[in-house]
This record gives structure tokens, C-alpha cells and sequence, in this order.
């Protein structure tokens, strides 16, 4: 089996930056972002909850209306919960399928936002953490998504704040556009080839 590193961080950290490094450096890494979205859109059983749920216009001529649900579930605790409920166990076992098909060799990753959250830590052999101060975060995610600070607030209150996470991981790379990223993705590589005999070992 693959050794697998889960790649988290709040939003506008730089996770997708940071995977897209790993990506060229030979680490193929699940983007739960865009395989989340692929499921909402195929699992019957995820379209299905999510209509009882949520409402038949949830899905608009085949597409998941992805403002109405952002809007239904960010701010709300509880729906948060039950859309969590209906996606993540299916991006789990997705993930799981999609590691399997690497060898023992190879270093794969997972990217995620609330990959601990998520109860995603137990399949994940090692933790990244990508951290930014919050203000930079916004600034950045405010920028990216055309949206408004409120908005990118709200995601940040449903997620488990930098402390918790920088407790949880067990290597973390500084990205607040003034620590250059690239040695710290190298340094990472290099303490991940190193460990690979007691990581594949410490699974058993
Ligand atoms: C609500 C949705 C439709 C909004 O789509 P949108 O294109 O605006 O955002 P996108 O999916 O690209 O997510 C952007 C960022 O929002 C944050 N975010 C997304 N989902 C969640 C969530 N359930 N909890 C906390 N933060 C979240 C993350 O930082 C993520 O990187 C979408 O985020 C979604 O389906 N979320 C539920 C599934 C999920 O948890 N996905 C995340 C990883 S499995
Ligand atoms: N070091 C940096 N310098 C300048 N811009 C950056 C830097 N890192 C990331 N960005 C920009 O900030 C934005 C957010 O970065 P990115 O999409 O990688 O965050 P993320 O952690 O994946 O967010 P999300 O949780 O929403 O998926 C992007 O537009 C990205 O290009």
C-alpha cells in the first residue's frame, strides 16, 4: 500500500499551490475539492440525500447549484453537519479506491481543507499542515473567489481552527508569501523518502 500524506491547511492557505508542487515533483495527490464535487454530481445516493435534504432545485438542469448549497450549509452548524454526512463518507471510500491502485513504493497524496474534520486522519500516515496568518487567508480567498470577506468568514467558522491542526500535524510548511515554498516542499520530500521503510513498517 501506498504511503499516504494528507496536505491541510484553512482556506487560502495555499494547499492547491503546495499539492501542485508535490504533483510536479511525481506525488499524485487527491483533490478532495474537485473529487467531492465529481460525486455530488454522479452518486446517486449523494443526489438523492441531497435533494431530501436540501430541495429538488438543488440540482439544476443535471449541475449542483453550488451557491444555494454554499449558502444553505455555511453559518448553520447543524446543516453543515448533515451535508457532511452525505459526502464525506463517499469521498472517504473514494480515496481509499483511488490509493489502493499505488504501489508500496510510491508517496501519495490527499488535499483537504477539513481533512481531520472530516474523520480523514486514520487513513492518512502523516499529516502537512500548510499555514498562513487568517488575514493573508482572507485576503487571498476573498481574491480568488470574486467574494466577500463575510462569506470566506463564514467557511473559516466551520473550520477546526490553526491551532488544533498545527497540534495534529506533524510537519508544517509556512506560506505567507514571504517563506519560499519550494525548499519546504523539498524539505518535506526528503524527510518523507527518508522515514518510507519506518512509515511502511508502522502501518503493519
Ligand atoms: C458547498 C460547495 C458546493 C461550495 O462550492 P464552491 O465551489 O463554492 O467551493 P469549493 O468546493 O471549491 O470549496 C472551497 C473551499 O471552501 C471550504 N469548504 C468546502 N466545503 C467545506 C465544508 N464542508 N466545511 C468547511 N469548509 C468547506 C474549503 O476551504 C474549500 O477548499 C462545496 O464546497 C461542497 O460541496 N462542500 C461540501 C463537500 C465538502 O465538504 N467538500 C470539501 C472536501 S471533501
Ligand atoms: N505564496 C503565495 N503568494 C501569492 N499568492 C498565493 C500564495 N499561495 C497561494 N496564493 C494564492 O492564494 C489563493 C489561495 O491559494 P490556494 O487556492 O492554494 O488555497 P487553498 O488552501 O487550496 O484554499 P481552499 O481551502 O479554498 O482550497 C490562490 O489564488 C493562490 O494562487
Amino acid at each position: 500500500m501506498a504511503i499516504k500524506i494528507g496536505i491541510t491547511g484553512g482556506i487560502g492557505s495555499g494547499k492547491s499551490v503546495v499539492s501542485r508542487l508535490l504533483e510536479i515533483m511525481g506525488i499524485p495527490v487527491y483533490i478532495s475539492d474537485v473529487e467531492a464535487k465529481r460525486i455530488t454530481l454522479t452518486n446517486v445516493i449523494v443526489r438523492r440525500e441531497l435533494c431530501t435534504l436540501v430541495g429538488q432545485e438543488i440540482y439544476q438542469e443535471g449541475e449542483l447549484n453550488r451557491s444555494l448549497l454554499a449558502t444553505y450549509m455555511f453559518g448553520h452548524p447543524e446543516r453543515i453537519k448533515e451535508v457532511n454526512e452525505i459526502i464525506h463518507p463517499r469521498v472517504k471510500e473514494d480515496f481509499q479506491q483511488w490509493s489502493a491502485c499505488f504501489g508500496a513504493d510510491k508517496i501519495v497524496g490527499i488535499e483537504s481543507a477539513i481533512l481531520v474534520e472530516a474523520g480523514f486522519r486514520d487513513v492518512v500516515d502523516f499529516l502537512v499542515m500548510v499555514y498562513a496568518p487568517l488575514e493573508t487567508r482572507i485576503e487571498r480567498a476573498v481574491k480568488r473567489d470574486s467574494t466577500s470577506k463575510e462569506l470566506i468568514m463564514k467557511r473559516i467558522e466551520s473550520q477546526m481552527s490553526d491551532h488544533s491542526k498545527r497540534e495534529q500535524a506533524d510537519f508544517v510548511i509556512l506560506n505567507d508569501g514571504e517563506a519560499p515554498l519550494v525548499p519546504q516542499v523539498l524539505e518535506l520530500i526528503s524527510l518523507l523518502s527518508k522515514n518510507n521503510h519506518y512509515l511502511c513498517s508502522a502501518k503493519k
